[in-house]
């Protein structure tokens, strides 16, 4: 087909007569329609058909005469929410637009990233309010659209999707999508991490290991309560947008920290890694499952009110190389440079790590770069991701990056419990929240974390120094346990490590604002 020749014809689309440039440049971003303001990527178009479309059962429409065809695009509704959106264009004859139908169909598989075929979709119909299933009927027709073959499984129990990755065949699969909350994109990220591993032969008990990535991508579609890390990895919580995310074949990697206990994998996670306040306020609101969705607004005031703080000792590895600190401004968005320059160096680490394994003399002091901080703790969190959600926008650590191979550590010592709202309630409305005394931050690799057990304990020392409110909600535990994304680890005592980019997403970060002032028109 001559390209040049098409390239110099005009359509028309509705009803207005514009000029097509020549669509021959060999950038990936290389604008396929232009008229005055509008302008629209190859990389964000759906799908092309000759006629008038509609995505099928959701919007039938009449064929329409075949002189015409129309384009499916991702429209940019308000902030971060994305819709399909069609326009219908009108070429001189039937031929034309077959011509460009057939053109624009070849340009979106060449410039159009690498989207996947062949999806496996777990869908969970109990998470969130129950409304999985109809959340993914809704979208299940812009795969057919965009010609994705899809096998979804609806869940019987807890842990089905992560074995089901482990133990099937995957064969062709190129992209587990989970419709849920966090708790399923965590079996799906188990699952992929582990048989990744297995198939290396590697050891996710050794935490030394450099654990090996996928090139199997995770798309989540969000019907849990709270959809965390798709708010943070997308910067909204919407089907819809998160379906277009996954068909156009975006890809974000994500950092993953593993959690050890005593030489085992206890668990990964991406986002909050919490002990005390955390760690409390799970274990409290598991206890009360009866009281539904409001167990953990009770749980939270309970534990505020307690005002427990434990002892123990924080050691860390603080990032080096890393440009960024959590208490800079710069926040991690679209083609962040910090994270993509952590990819570069990703590879020199492991070129370093894998000398220093073959050398015959072990390391002259593996423990220099350790700092080392003791003392009572409210709250030891770690986060790998700015853990946002609807409730809290800005999130534990509004800076923190998606994939530089870091986490960031709060440490919050010990205060009163209006102290301690404070630093709560500054989630939302300060620009520094970790601007207080009694808050420490760190940009870390590595974690260890020791409880200290002291004498007074018993009597009710450091950890149960019983405010009045303790003594009122009955909390006499100086004990405390680890929130791992939402699930209670039973130990204390624990070691983190931050695995750069082990996960891959269908998903772009959050778009800056310059990025989408562009596409609006
Ligand atoms: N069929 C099932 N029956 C019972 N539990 C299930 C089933 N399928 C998945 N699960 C478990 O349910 C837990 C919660 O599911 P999910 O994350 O989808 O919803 P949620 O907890 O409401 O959302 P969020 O994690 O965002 O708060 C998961 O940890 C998962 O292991």
């Amino acid at each position: 087909m001559s390209h040049p020749s098409l390239a110099s014809q005009h359509l028309s689309v509705n009803a207005v007569t514009i000029a097509v440039n020549a669509p021959q440049a060999p950038s990936s971003t290389r604008l396929l329609v232009c008229c005055q303001s509008f302008r629209l990527p190859v990389t964000e178009v759906v799908h092309v058909c000759v006629g008038r479309g509609g995505v099928s059962d959701l919007d039938p429409q009449p064929p329409g005469p075949e002189n015409q065809f129309t384009v499916f695009y991702v429209k940019r509704s308000t902030g971060q929410q994305w819709s399909l959106e069609t326009l219908v264009f009108t070429a001189q004859d039937r031929d034309l637009s077959h011509q460009w139908v057939q053109l624009l169909q070849q340009r979106t598989q060449q410039y159009g990233g690498r989207r996947p075929k062949n999806l496996l979709v777990f869908i969970n119909p109990f998470g969130g309010r129950g409304q999985a299933v109809r959340i993914y009927s809704k979208v299940s027709p812009l795969f057919q659209l965009a010609g994705i073959r899809t096998r979804v499984i609806e869940t019987t129990r807890a842990n089905h999707a992560r074995d089901h990755i482990l133990q099937e065949d995957l064969q062709g699969v190129d992209g587990l999508v989970c419709v849920g909350g966090d708790g399923m994109f965590s079996e799906l990220m188990h699952g992929l991490i582990g048989r990744t591993q297995r198939e290396a032969g590697v050891s996710e008990d050794d935490e030394e290991t450099e654990l090996q990535p996928s090139s199997i991508r995770i798309g989540i579609i969000p019907a849990g309560s709270t959809d965390c890390i798709c708010f943070a990895t997308v910067g909204i919580n919407d089907p819809m947008t998160s379906a277009l995310h996954i068909i156009i074949g975006d890809s974000q990697p994500l950092d993953v920290c593993a959690v050890h206990h005593q030489n085992r994998l206890a668990k990964y996670s991406v986002s909050l890694t919490g002990y005390g306040f955390y760690g409390d306020v799970l274990r409290e609101s598991d206890q009360h499952r009866w009281m539904g969705p409001f167990r953990y607004n009770y749980a939270g005031l309970k534990t505020v009110l307690s005002n427990r703080c434990y002892a123990g000792t924080v050691e860390f590895q603080a990032a080096e190389h890393v440009e960024s600190n959590p208490r800079d401004q710069s926040r991690c968005r679209t083609g962040c440079l910090v994270c993509s320059e952590s990819s570069g160096r990703l590879k020199e680490d492991c070129e370093e790590a894998e000398a220093k394994a073959n050398q015959t003399h072990p390391r002259q002091n593996p423990n220099s770069d350790w700092q080392r901080a003791e003392g009572s703790f409210i709250a030891v969190n770690l986060t790998a991701i700015s853990s946002a959600c609807p409730k809290s926008p800005d999130g534990l650590s509004p800076t923190a990056h998606l994939a530089d191979g870091t986490a960031d550590l709060i440490l919050v010592k010990k205060c009163s419990m209006f102290q301690f709202l404070r630093h709560l309630s500054r989630h939302t409305n300060q620009k520094d929240q970790f601007d207080l005394p009694f808050v420490d931050v760190y940009r870390v690799k590595t974690l260890r974390f020791m409880p200290r057990r002291q004498e007074s304990d018993v009597e009710g020392g450091v950890g149960s120094k019983k405010s009045f409110f303790a003594r009122l909600c009955g909390t006499s535990c100086t004990q405390s346990c680890w929130n791992c994304d939402g699930e209670v680890l039973p130990y204390e005592d624990i070691s983190v490590r931050v695995h750069c980019q082990l996960v891959n997403l269908f998903a772009r970060g959050i778009e800056g604002v310059r990025r989408a002032s562009l596409f609006k028109y």
